[in-house]
């Protein structure tokens, strides 16, 4: 029934968009169900799942409507093959013997997210190798991976990758790859059906667990208990974890001490905020796998380096805006210019217009490091407040188009050369003291964010 509502909508829309566009994105849809007013559609990707929803939303209600008179909405979900496709046993743990308990999904996996999709540079380098080596399956080295960084650095992303690849190199592994969100919904829904030992059993026998933005636990007081007892069972059986979170374990807030002293145990590895040769190296992939969707596009000359230039902080909002620049071009028919690049992307100029100000700088490297202002901007000199003060000089050259002078002005006018000064102790200090380089690692992502 469904399917044949599906089969008469298409053939309609295969008519009115035509053949081309009908097989980028219409074709590769798959109608799941209609309830409550809802359809939910089954897309190849969450790419193309976002742009049947941008684009043909509207008609594919209308349509729709012949059959389903109060529907008003599309849902997408990604079909992906569950992560963990059969349960573990339901004996101790450990044991694989017992026939599966139940078909136990993890969260579904972006197709695009893999190893060759992901353009490595300086800034990822160290987070790259390591979820390298752990996608290789062998003997367990560091336990666990701690993926950390800022928003849409590409901690999901290489999460998903360390998946596929483990399920080509070891297939005969129980990976288990969830969102720390997810870990909590199981754990209270076990709890609610009684089924705690299930759970138990079933976290407990995984050959790896991964568990995405495990920030979300933290002041969740009997799901930390929980998390912190799985992993300990897991470790003890020599099983890999690999765990992304948006800070450094020490960095989360009301995370239980035991639980962050466990993860500093392992590898902690850092993705730093992209540079312009990364990003530019990410525009290059991303056009590629767009023109693979929707067809080849001419972008015109400087596009790739202004975009690298412009939109700095997040990848995500770098691949949305390039995303946008085909989608138009495709529509239009026209090379991506530079021109259309102002039209098209106004808002997200603007809003990556958005500077932080000296000021801003001076306030959160006091609060930091818990210093006055009104010492961050006078004379003390004592190393405490003098050290904070270099690295707000740092952050300022950095991250603001303020000129020495000018900087110099707002600390309490000082000199150009004493901002400079402050500037180089900095940037040397970052290669021998790894301390002061986490904190201005972080400082820079608290401003940017
Ligand atoms: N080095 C990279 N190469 C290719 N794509 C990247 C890279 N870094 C980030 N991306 C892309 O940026 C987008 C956001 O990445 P991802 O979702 O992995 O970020 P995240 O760090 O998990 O962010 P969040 O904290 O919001 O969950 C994805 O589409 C991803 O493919």
């Amino acid at each position: 029934m469904i399917a044949q509502q599906w089969s008469k909508v298409s053939k309609e829309l295969r008519q009115e968009l035509g053949e081309s566009s009908f097989k980028s994105w219409i074709e590769p849809l798959e109608l799941v169900g209609v309830e409550n007013g809802i359809a939910r559609l089954r897309a190849p990707s969450r790419f193309v799942g976002d742009w049947v929803k941008r684009n043909y939303h509207d008609k594919i209600v209308a349509r729709l409507r012949a059959d389903h008179a109060d529907l008003s909405q599309l849902e997408f979900s990604v079909s992906t093959a569950p992560i963990v496709r059969k349960a573990p046993s339901t004996g101790s743990a450990g044991s694989r013997t017992a026939e599966p308990a139940a078909v136990f999904e993890g969260a579904p996996l972006e197709g695009r997210y893999t190893f060759d999709n992901f353009v490595v540079g300086k800034p990822n380098e160290l987070a790259h190798a390591a979820a390298k080596r752990v996608a290789e399956g062998g003997p367990v080295t560091f336990n666990p991976l701690f993926l950390y960084g800022g928003v849409g650095l590409g901690k999901t992303h290489l999460m998903h990758a360390i998946v596929w690849e483990l399920s080509q190199t070891r297939p005969d592994l129980q990976v288990l790859y969830l969102s720390a969100e997810q870990f909590m919904y199981r754990f209270v829904q076990a709890l609610r059906d009684r089924q705690i030992m299930d759970f138990k059993n079933l976290f407990r026998s995984v050959d790896v667990l991964m568990v995405d933005d495990v920030q979300f636990i933290a002041g969740k007081d009997s799901t930390q208990e929980e998390f912190f007892h799985t992993f300990n069972a897991l470790v003890d059986q020599n099983k890999q974890i690999v765990i992304s979170a948006d800070c450094a374990p020490g960095e989360i807030k009301d995370l239980e001490d035991r639980i962050t002293s466990r993860m500093q145990c392992g590898l902690v590895v850092d993705l730093h905020p992209t540079d312009y040769e990364l990003r530019l190296g990410i525009l290059h992939r991303k056009a590629a796998i767009f023109a693979e969707t929707l067809g080849p596009v001419n972008v015109g000359d400087g596009v790739f380096e202004f975009l690298a230039h412009r939109i700095t902080n997040n990848v995500r909002v770098l691949e949305g805006a390039l995303q946008r620049l085909f989608a138009f071009s495709n529509l239009i028919g026209q090379e991506i210019t530079l021109d259309m690049v102002q039209d098209c992307l106004s808002d997200i100029l603007r809003s990556s217009d958005r500077r932080v100000t000296v000021e801003e700088i001076q306030r959160k490297v006091s609060e930091h490091f818990n210093i006055r202002l009104s010492d961050m901007l006078g004379p003390k000199r004592a190393r405490n407040i003098a050290r904070p003060r270099q690295i707000a000089m740092y952050l300022a050259k950095e991250l603001t188009s303020r000129s020495l002078p000018e900087i110099g002005r707002r600390f309490g006018g000082r000199d150009h050369t004493t901002i400079l000064y402050g500037v180089r102790k900095v940037e040397e200090m970052r290669g021998t003291d790894s301390q002061l380089g986490e904190d201005v690692d972080l400082l820079r992502r608290l401003l940017q964010s």
